[in-house]
């Protein structure tokens, strides 16, 4: 029950704060507010000084509005939504435990690998065959299957773990793919870079690993998506990879996939100091080959049961680590064996620091997210990991980045920590996803609870997910959502890990179909049914409009998402609008008309607290820097294949190339009309606080 209410306390009807709303007629509770200027559709056309009504008053009672929504709870006469729920509901719903590896003892085929492939590019010590626990006679690998005489061997199939991992088909549980899976072969592709490998078309082998192509089956993939296409190759060809694809598009994929598929090919590697021995035994120290760091806990997570799905019965045993959890379970864990490391970089430092982990054996390094790590603050863990432990240089191991969005900074951490990358971008970097039906109403602050309330009086089936800026925003509006008897629960920085998972869990079954957010959520998570995405606050900055609005609309499916605009919104308008333009989007004529104002406000939309010069996204700005005079070597387009060319350059203003110099890590004082750090300080909390090491985030 606490869970319900984050304070511990179930609000006080009779003293809730209706944030003004208007309950008696045309003044708000206490009769002192003036009327508000938004009208919901249901009183429309009513007599003047019946305005707002939005929600019913919070006493005893019945919900009324609720019964003919999809919200409507099957006994909805108690006084809250706690007593109106059904017996077989949110109290009574299991306590949410993260799942374990599901033990899925061993049996089954290899196969003889990439040989047959076409020699050119693809390094097949890529994954430490080199090291002789990879050619060793009994080296085991952790997972449930296992490495014998040079050979991958399978372990038996497990029903119970498979149905836990894949479902079964039509599962609702599992995302299936919508309509619109094939649409996504018509967004342009670009790939720049020397040397870049075609795309493939299949998941066959070669180039793929059958023991992988057989766990796709059991995920019922059946196509790759484009970003899978190239990517594919790229990784398994030896390459960095720089990738952008718009939002639930498969990147995970993207980078498990050939990660995956090389290790099924090529073994373990052996552990530093055990040459020959292919000690893969229970020890304290692991040594993964395979490094994937995320932001958030929720974000790796869901990568980690991502890859227990495709590490099925291979000798490959995923973990996963991140800070708020218990640490000695997984310790625990690690000590089992880990060969694919799954992290948040705060956890995985203090890992090392314990000398549980080490990154000598990393053969791929994967970035998910990049940008929203340096968002958070996690720059100096990252660079700890990547460059002053063990982990092998830059030349020693492959390095992968993944985002729908690549501002300019983030291009040029690349810059340390890739070599001779491809940049691959998938439709615009930055861009929408077409499947993703946008609205965007003008709505002041004070009205926002009301028209809330009337979107999800009128909302269908499908989960709700509510993006705010504030930890006390969100408590505060699930308070009220659930005063209002709508099923809600939060999710943010402030909630413990558990009461975290709890609520991601209940809105995932549906027990809780509206989940009010701050930006924690907005990353990565891969959520089925969630048809509405609200941007109740608008983010300061688009690139995070962007991830939160995708997290509708995946692997083909479509759904909606609304925003909130007022004139507090202006500075992110113009990318606002540009984004609705590109996407086909209806665009508002307030917000032509804001734009048109705000002309003062500069185009970047970049945000403060970062270092550098913001990320505006004026022309070329997110697209690969090296072409832009970053003096990394002007590497050829492309031509990517995926009918037509790629999309315009976006935004206005590109100033011409840095000098060399910007590249190097001072500002560069380029981009869109001056982005460089939209004031107001909602960003860039992270640094301004003590970062994500220590906790603090205003989300
Ligand atoms: N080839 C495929 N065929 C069918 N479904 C797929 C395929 N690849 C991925 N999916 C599904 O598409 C959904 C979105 O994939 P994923 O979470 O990797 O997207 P993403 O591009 O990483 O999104 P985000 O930018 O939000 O992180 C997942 O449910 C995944 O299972």
């Amino acid at each position: 029950m606490a869970d319900q209410f984050p304070n511990n306390q179930a609000p006080n009807p009779n003293t809730l704060n209706m944030g003004g709303l208007n309950l008696n007629g045309g003044g708000s509770a206490n009769g002192d507010a003036p009327l508000r200027s938004y009208i919901p559709p249901h009183m429309r056309g009513q007599p003047q000084g019946r305005a707002a009504p939005a929600g019913p008053a919070p006493t005893n009672g019945a919900a009324p509005g609720l019964a003919g929504s999809a919200w409507a709870p099957p006994a909805a006469n108690g006084n809250s939504f706690s007593d109106a729920r059904p017996a077989a509901g949110w109290a009574n719903a299991p306590e949410f435990a993260p799942r374990t590896n599901g033990a899925a003892p061993g049996g089954g085929g290899g196969r003889p690998g990439w040989d047959t492939a076409p020699a050119s590019a693809f390094n097949k010590n890529a994954y430490g065959n080199s090291a002789s626990g990879g050619g060793g006679n009994s080296a085991r690998g952790s997972g449930d299957g296992s490495w014998a005489n040079g050979k991958h061997v399978a372990g038996p199939a497990n029903v119970r773990v498979e149905r836990e991992l894949f479902g079964i088909l039509d599962d609702p549980t599992k995302q299936q793919t919508g309509i619109n899976f094939e649409k996504y072969d018509d967004i342009p592709v670009e790939a720049s870079g020397q040397n870049v490998p075609e795309p493939v078309l299949t998941f066959t082998n070669p180039p793929l690993d059958d023991h992988l192509i057989s766990n796709i089956k059991l995920a019922h993939y059946t196509v790759p998506t484009p970003v899978q296409k190239y990517s594919i190759p790229i990784v398994m060809g030896g390459r960095d990879l720089m990738a952008c694809a718009q939002t639930g598009s498969g990147k995970t994929g993207g980078f498990l996939f050939p990660i995956l598929s090389q290790a099924f090919i090529n073994g373990p590697s052996s552990v530093p100091g055990q040459q020959g021995g292919g000690n893969f035994g229970r020890q304290r120290k692991a040594y993964p080959n395979s490094l994937i760091l995320a932001p958030t806990r929720e974000l790796v997570s869901q990568i980690y049961e991502e890859s227990r799905k495709f590490a099925y019965r291979s000798w490959v045993r995923p973990c996963v680590v991140y800070g708020g959890a218990d640490i000695g379970s997984q310790l625990r864990q690690i000590e089992r064996g880990c060969d694919l490391l799954v992290a948040t970089p705060g956890r995985l430092v203090d890992l090392i620091e314990r000398g549980r982990i080490s990154l000598a054996n990393i053969k791929y390094l994967v970035l998910d997210e990049a940008d929203r790590m340096l968002d958070m603050g996690f720059e100096p863990q990252i660079r700890r990991i990547v460059e002053q432990e063990d982990m092998p240089g830059v030349q020693g191991r492959q390095t992968l980045m993944f985002s729908a969005t690549f501002p300019r900074d983030i291009q040029m951490l690349a810059r340390d920590f890739l070599k001779d990358y491809v940049f691959l971008s998938v439709g615009r970097v930055g861009s929408t996803s077409e499947n993703i039906t946008q609205k965007v109403e003008y709505v002041e602050d004070m009205d926002k609870r009301s028209v809330l309330l009337d979107i999800l009086h009128t909302h269908g089936a499908g989960l709700t997910l509510i993006f705010v800026e504030t930890k006390r925003m969100a408590d505060s509006l699930s308070d009220f959502l659930i005063n209002q008897n709508f099923p809600a629960t939060s999710i943010h920085g402030d909630r413990t890990q558990r009461e975290r998972e709890r609520a991601l869990e209940m809105f995932r079954n549906g027990r809780c179909p509206i989940l009010v957010a701050t930006a924690v959520a907005a990353r990565g998570l891969d959520i089925p049914n969630v048809t509405h995405v609200v941007n109740y606050d608008l983010p300061t900055d688009i690139d995070d409009y962007v991830h939160r609005i995708g997290r509708t609309g995946r692997a083909g499916n479509t759904g909606i998402s609304t925003a909130f605009f007022n004139r507090g919104n202006r500075g992110v308008v113009r990318d606002l609008l540009e984004l609705l333009k590109e996407a086909n989007q209806e665009v508002p004529a307030f917000l032509e008309t804001i734009a048109r104002e705000g002309s003062g406000f500069g185009g970047g939309g970049g945000r403060g607290g970062r270092s550098g010069g913001g990320r505006g996204r004026g022309g070329g700005a997110n697209r690969d820097f090296r072409k832009f005079g970053g003096g990394a070597g002007g590497a050829p387009a492309y031509g990517g294949g995926f009918s037509g060319p790629p999309a315009p350059a976006y935004g206005g203003g590109f100033s011409g190339p840095p000098p060399a110099a910007a590249y190097g890590g001072g500002a560069p004082a380029y981009g869109g009309g001056g982005g460089g750090g939209y004031a107001g300080g909602s960003y860039g909390n992270p640094s301004a606080q003590g970062g994500a090491g220590s906790g603090q985030s205003w989300w």
